[in-house]
């Protein structure tokens, strides 16, 4: 089983100490559960790292993993920065009182008014991923009378190893300028002829769900090959190098992700080198892990309903939610590890499969799992559902989005409200 959770005197899960069949009843399923004091841990473990060695360093949380004011309210108090790449991850933010000088804006197709209302709101910094966004950001700025820092994005071509999907350095992708096709180039040389635009250095990010180490050091030998000729050629100086997020985390027993300090101390460790070797100034780092500061910190707690065995095939048991509450299953294959809350340890196995309830063939959460023998109304806990479960949470069958809750200190509290059917119609209109 994955940390932080354990099992009570009844053979109950907990997480933080809190018996989770107790929060189902509380709160009803499915249910989003996190472990606030896991959540810090992950968050320490990244910037005690830079500051054990000490480095100047930025740890922002990549708020697409799982963005709501409580949430974004924790990574405040762990003085985080913020990835947001929309307006309504910045709304959330700003809602939360987060810092804005410590948000940083992403997005390959950033709109003007996305553009216009982190300008009004005076954030850190943007990282610019497009010619049309410099034309757009030069145009906003100069209404505004705003000056703004930006990072450029830039691809180091660099096939991490993880699913497709989730691949994001490489040649042939939508996110960033090309290093080698000479488009980061035109892009710095055009960023650098406005007043208004302070480059502070290049941002890359290779991917997400990654366990080694070799991506990022071959992204950075890149990334440092490329500023020498630039400081070379037009002088140019990256007081901040953004080497992104992508730490892998455990999903299940066939995962075996790194201490996620092995991964600040080899990013450390490479840029270090890399500055020795060609005499450059040590640039600020920046990192923006989401998955690793959230994934296992979370899980999800559903109710058991329908079972259905075909013999000599499969049982099919059936959950309360599913795709709309946990997509990744049916968009990338991912696999996932369970037990059953309210019999964890029970003696009597059998192999399910465990579906969702969506009008979907695909919507399963995990195919072919050894569970104690289920009945009706069990509860069942997915792990490691903390990343891209709620944030990427939909409507589909028109099922409202579960609660969230935190848990932290021996107590619970809810963070997101469950949606009612009302909530969840409120912006439609009659047409009779
Ligand atoms: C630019 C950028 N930064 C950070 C992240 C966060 O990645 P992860 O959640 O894998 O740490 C992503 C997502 O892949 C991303 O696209
Ligand atoms: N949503 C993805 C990762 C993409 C991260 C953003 N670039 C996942 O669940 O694994």
């Amino acid at each position: 089983m994955i940390h932080p959770f354990a099992v009570n005197g009844d053979g109950h899960l907990t997480i933080g100490s809190l018996d989770t069949v107790e929060l189902t009843k509380k709160y009803g399923t499915p249910l989003f559960v996190y472990d606030v004091d896991k959540i810090r841990e992950n968050a320490r473990a990244f910037v005690d790292t830079f500051k054990e060695r000490g480095i100047q360093a930025q740890v922002a949380y990549a708020s697409k993993a799982f963005s709501s004011i409580a949430m974004i309210q924790v990574a405040k108090q762990e003085n985080l920065s913020l990835d947001v790449v929309s307006q309504g991850e910045l709304y959330t933010a700003l809602q939360a009182n987060f810092p804005v000088e410590k948000i940083h804006m992403h997005g390959n197709n950033k709109s003007l008014d996305e553009i216009s209302m982190a300008v009004e709101y005076n954030i850190g910094c943007i990282v610019v991923d497009n010619f049309y966004e410099i034309d757009l950001l030069a145009h906003v700025l100069k209404e505004q009378k705003k000056e703004m820092d930006v990072l450029i994005r830039v691809s180091p071509g660099i096939e991490a190893h993880t699913h497709d999907y989730i691949l994001t350095g490489n040649e042939d992708s939508k996110f960033g300028f090309d290093l080698t096709n000479g488009q980061a180039e035109e892009a710095v040389r055009k960023l650098m002829t406005f007043d208004e635009i302070h480059v502070k250095g290049l941002h890359c990010h290779i991917g997400s769900q990654i366990f080694e180490t070799d991506g990022f050091t071959m992204a950075i030998e890149r990334l440092f090959h490329t500023l020498k000729d630039w400081a070379d050629r037009f002088d140019f100086k990256s007081d901040v190098l953004n080497v992104g997020g992508g730490f892998g985390i455990k999903y299940t027993e066939n995962d075996e992700p790194l201490p996620l300090s092995t991964y600040v101390t080899a990013l450390i460790d490479k840029i270090s080198e890399q500055v020795k070797e060609k005499e450059m100034v040590f640039p600020e780092i920046w990192i923006e892990p989401g998955r690793s500061i959230v994934g296992d910190a979370g899980l999800t707690l559903y109710s058991i309903g329908s079972v259905k065995e075909i013999p000599n095939v499969r049982k099919y048991v059936s959950v309360d939610g599913g795709m709309t509450d946990n997509l990744r299953p049916a968009l990338y294959n991912a696999k996932y590890d369970a037990v059953i809350a309210n019999n964890v340890n029970g003696k009597e196995k059998e192999e399910i499969s465990l579906a969702g309830k969506c009008c979907e063939s695909g919507d399963m959460l995990i195919w072919d799992i050894e569970l104690p023998k289920v009945n009706q109304n069990d509860i069942v806990a997915v792990f490691s559902t903390g990343a891209y479960g709620y944030s990427m949470s939909n409507h589909y069958n028109r099922f409202p989005k579960a609660a969230v809750v935190f848990v932290e200190d021996g107590q619970d509290r809810l963070v997101i409200k469950r949606e009612s059917f009302k909530d969840m119609i409120q912006n439609d209109l009659s047409y009779e």
